[in-house]
């Protein structure tokens, strides 16, 4: 147990997906796991741990924002030894060329802080993916029906967003998404020398303001897991 985690010790994967949403989590592991088993529920943060093909998968939620993804990453890699972490999450589009409920794969992840900002001081580190999951993630996807889109994300820290001029830059400059987590998840990796990736649905467009109900961000987002547990796995 850690002080955020109630798993017994071997009760995690090596391979960790990491929706948001814990409810999203439990949906995930109800059905793609076989013998899917409750192993967390601190704070109301599901996490299940069950096989898929035979090989061991944990679907833990993460919680909204960077603050609270940093403290599952670090207690799913230093107490639980977690080496293939995988966002499974929903992202608001920032460019024309992308369209509701496509699947964006972030290579890297831009952000104005992260939790992490404290020990770069004055260097602004580049978050990214592990490019072995990337490659993996990207043919499993290009096999599906969901358009994918591969390049940068923008990591915000805040959903109600005060500073529309952020955004701007960011779509200016290429940036194909905005969500709350990835930006952290490859920096806590890369500090521990573990994997990690994050793959989004989008779930709203900034441009044209579409937007999915909660229901369908809870429980819709199949392709997504799928595109995880391959890359996990590949
Ligand atoms: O659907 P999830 O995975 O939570 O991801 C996105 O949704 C939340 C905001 O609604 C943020 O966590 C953002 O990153
Ligand atoms: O963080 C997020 C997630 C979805 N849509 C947004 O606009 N922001």
């Amino acid at each position: 147990m850690t002080i955020h985690i109630g798993a017994a010790p071997g009760e995690i994967a090596e391979t960790v997906l990491m929706p948001g949403d814990p409810l999203r989590a439990e949906w995930a592991a109800q059905t793609f796991l076989d013998d899917a088993k409750c192993v967390n529920r601190v704070r109301g943060m599901l996490g299940y741990t069950g096989t898929w093909k035979g090989n061991r998968v944990t679907i833990q939620g993460s919680g909204m924002g960077m603050p609270s993804l940093s403290i599952y990453a670090n207690e799913l890699i230093r107490d639980y030894g977690a080496r293939t972490l995988i966002r499974i999450g929903s992202c608001g589009a920032m460019q024309h060329s992308i369209n509701i409920r496509d699947v964006v794969i972030a290579m890297t992840a831009s952000t104005l802080s992260t939790p992490s900002r404290g020990i770069f001081k004055e260097l602004n580190y580049a978050p990214c993916a592990d490019y072995a999951l990337l490659e993996a993630a990207v043919a499993s996807a290009r096999k599906k029906d969901s358009a994918v889109h591969v390049g940068g994300i923008y990591s915000a820290d805040v959903f109600y967003d005060e500073r529309p001029d952020l955004n701007e830059q960011m779509i200016r400059h290429g940036i194909l998404g905005v969500e709350m987590e990835a930006a952290e998840l490859y920096t806590v990796a890369a500090r521990h020398g573990v994997r990690a990736l994050a793959i989004m649905t989008v779930s709203d467009h900034l441009l044209t303001q579409d937007a999915l109900p909660a229901e369908d961000r809870e429980r819709s987002f199949g392709d997504m897991v799928e595109i995880a547990l391959e890359a996990a796995f590949a």
